[in-house]
């Protein structure tokens, strides 16, 4: 990927330089998904399906290949429009009115599953990068940075636990550790609202350790949506679960109720 492709993509997550609208939760509801059907060539990948994720929570999201998972977030994200139902960010921000980079605007940040750092800058210039909004790159670069504009990147350095590889060229990192700078540059948007698709995916056992304390670290100030198949990790960082399938809403609990639903263990767990 050249630099100017993958800054057009840090662009489009950043949502460029128009003014986002502002968050309402004062219901405590970060993210309403209502009655939405999405089809596919007449296949319902998703079915009337409802989910609310409350401001500040954890929600990992569970089930079989094809459930209508990734479905899920692309609505979210606007990447794919559904023929029916309703989506809003708090209480006056409706999705479906957004484009891909309004959302990102607005303060939905999506890590996918694959890793695109620029891998021939720093970690500490990825970060950079993922702050700069719509100036040139070699702008930014050659730009000096405002004492606020360092002690942000420096917090999110700290948070993502690469603090000592901030001089590190991206493309020399680990695959966990690309996976964290990536949350990283998400996190320099600042976003209300974080969906990961499985973070753990290829990852050392260690790694994965990390991740699990970097989300559960996230949440609280934000809100964060995990998709992920490794049940370990979901059992390790899981405070609700929601199970889909065919989808829609299949159960929805603690780690301990979705199990122990006979219809969980029917269509997932038991396999
Ligand atoms: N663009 C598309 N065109 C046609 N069918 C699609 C398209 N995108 C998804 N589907 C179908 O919709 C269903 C739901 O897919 P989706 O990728 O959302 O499931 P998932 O839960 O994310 O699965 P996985 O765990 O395997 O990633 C699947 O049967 C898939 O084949």
């Amino acid at each position: 990927m050249s630099v100017t492709e993958a800054f057009a993509r840090v662009l489009s997550r950043s949502g460029g330089s128009s003014r986002a609208p502002t968050l309402d939760t004062s219901h405590n509801i970060v993210l309403y998904l209502e009655d939405i059907s999405v089809s596919f060539d007449g296949f319902k990948a998703l079915n009337s399906l409802n989910l609310y994720i409350e401001a500040g929570e954890l929600r990992c999201i569970i089930g079989p290949n094809g459930a209508g998972k990734t479905t899920m977030m692309d609505v979210i994200t606007g990447k794919t429009r559904p023929d029916e139902g309703s989506a809003w960010f708090g209480q006056t921000i409706d999705l479906l009115r957004l484009t891909e980079p309004e959302i990102a605007k607005a303060g939905i940040g999506r890590k996918f599953q694959k890793p695109t750092v620029f891998g021939s800058h720093t970690v500490f210039e990825n970060l950079e990068l993922a702050m700069a909004g719509d100036k040139s790159v070699w702008k930014i670069l050659f730009a000096r940075l405002r004492a606020e504009q360092i002690a942000r990147i420096e917090e999110v350095l700290e948070t993502i636990g690469l603090k000592d590889h901030r001089q590190v060229l991206a493309g020399g990192l680990s695959h966990g550790q690309k996976q964290w700078l990536e949350i990283g540059m998400l996190l320099m948007q600042d976003p209300e609202l974080l969906l990961v698709d499985e973070p753990v995916a290829g990852m050392t056992p260690q790694e994965t350790e990390h991740t699990a304390e970097l989300l559960v670290g996230l949440a609280g100030k934000r809100s964060v949506v995990v998709v992920e198949h490794d049940m370990e990790f979901v059992r390790s960082i899981a405070r609700t679960v929601t199970v889909l399938h065919q989808g829609s809403v299949l159960a929805e609990g603690s780690m301990q109720e979705v199990q122990n639903d006979p219809k969980v263990v029917e269509v997932y767990l038991g396999d």
